[in-house]
């Protein structure tokens, strides 16, 4: 577990940050630019000190200030990837691969070296790559020194969509594999949905906010924060029976409702877990005699946030212990007479699939 409390003037910026991130699973840093999130992630790495506080990493003091420790960076055991590669020069590619290669990833070399897609690149001198071949070196670099945490910033920018992609599953695979913290620093919420486990906003130097990214993106009283992701809930289901004449297959809720779901959601007796955007889900306080949408849960109101009155409301729904989240028009709120713990019915328009390791697949069913 990595546990940070520090505090770190930069000119007329304070940085007063307190986190803690679990070896399990990859916390996001999410805040404006500006925010502090790369004076953070410098001071992690022993690039920069902090003037007061303490680092802990699975116990061990990294700094204490208070004790006058301060282990330098390159005794850490850090894999960094920062937006500029940072690759020795004077190495070739592979040099720079094998440099800090730990014993217990040799058998791992050959899979990420492809994975990166930097097999060819192996004999050139860092010089002579792309910004995004660097970048694709670095994250191999510190991948491979099996590193005790790896902090990334921004570390997929700028490669292109199918490397992107693959970079991304890799990650959110290792990152169950592996037990240590993963802290990963980006602006674009789509990798984050897709990669994050926990999330932690920084604002003009502070964490305001951090938890299970699910809790987070059910806070109504982060809206604002978060109006860069598409809100949205997530669901854990059981697959059960298929329907194959309708290429279907039933997904049963914790609570034993049922969900309808397209055959390719995997197969019977496998858990699963299903992302469903705020947008996509409807209310009504009874279930309608016929309609087109196949996913109708019975849910209570637990949260809603009218009292802001802005044209559209944003509610929290108790699905069993599970929770969704709705959006509707104040007009809409108001005529139904919406309030807490009024019994609803949510219509479910379209339902993406999450099972945890890979990036949701948008998976369409009315
Ligand atoms: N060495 C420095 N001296 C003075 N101010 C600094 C120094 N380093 C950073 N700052 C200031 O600290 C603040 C936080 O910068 P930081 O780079 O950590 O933000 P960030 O959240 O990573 O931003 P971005 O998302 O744009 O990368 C900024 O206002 C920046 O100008």
């Amino acid at each position: 577990m990595l546990e940070v409390d520090v505090t770190r003037r930069l000119g007329d910026f304070t940085l007063e940050a307190a986190l803690t991130a679990p070896d399990q699973g990859v916390t996001a840093l999410f805040g404006e630019s500006g925010s502090g999130k790369t004076s953070l992630l410098r001071l992690l790495a022993g690039l920069d000190r902090p003037d007061r506080g303490v680092i802990r990493l699975d116990g061990e003091a990294l700094v204490d200030t208070g004790r006058g420790i301060h282990v330098p960076a390159h005794k850490r055991q850090l894999g960094v990837v920062f937006q500029e590669a940072r690759l020795f020069p004077h190495y070739r590619v592979r040099g720079n691969l094998c440099y800090a290669l730990h014993s217990s990833m040799h058998a791992e070399f050959e899979r990420i070296v492809t994975l990166l897609g930097i097999d060819h690149l192996l004999d050139r001198m860092p010089g002579a790559l792309s910004g995004g071949e660097a970048r694709r070196v670095s994250i191999g670099r510190a991948l491979l020194s099996g590193p005790r945490m790896l902090l990334m910033d921004e570390p997929l920018t700028g490669l292109d969509g199918a490397r992107k992609q693959e970079l991304l599953d890799y990650i959110t695979r290792l990152a169950r594999e592996v037990e240590i913290p993963i802290i990963f620093v980006s602006h674009d919420t789509d990798e984050l949905m897709a990669v994050a486990t926990r999330l932690a906003l920084v604002e003009q130097g502070r964490i305001t906010a951090s938890g299970e990214l699910d809790d987070m993106l059910a806070r109504l009283d982060l809206s604002d924060q978060l109006g860069g992701f598409e809100a949205s809930s997530r669901l854990h289901a059981v697959l059960e029976a298929p329907e194959p004449d309708y290429q279907l297959i039933r997904a049963r809720l914790p609570d034993g409702q049922l969900l309808l779901l397209p055959a390719e959601a995997g197969e019977p007796g496998e858990r699963i877990a299903l992302r469903i955007r705020v947008r996509d889900v409807a209310l009504a306080l009874e279930a309608p005699a016929r309609t087109s949408f196949r996913n109708l849960l019975t849910a209570t109101i637990e949260e809603h946030d009218a009292e802001r009155e802005r044209a559209t409301v944003e509610l929290t729904l108790r699905v069993g212990k599970e929770r969704l989240r709705s959006r509707v028009t104040r007009h809409a709120f108001d005529e139904l007479g919406l309030e807490r713990e009024r019994p609803v019915v949510a219509m479910i328009r379209s339902v993406s699939l999450s099972p945890s390791g890979q990036s949701p697949r948008r998976n369409t069913m009315k």
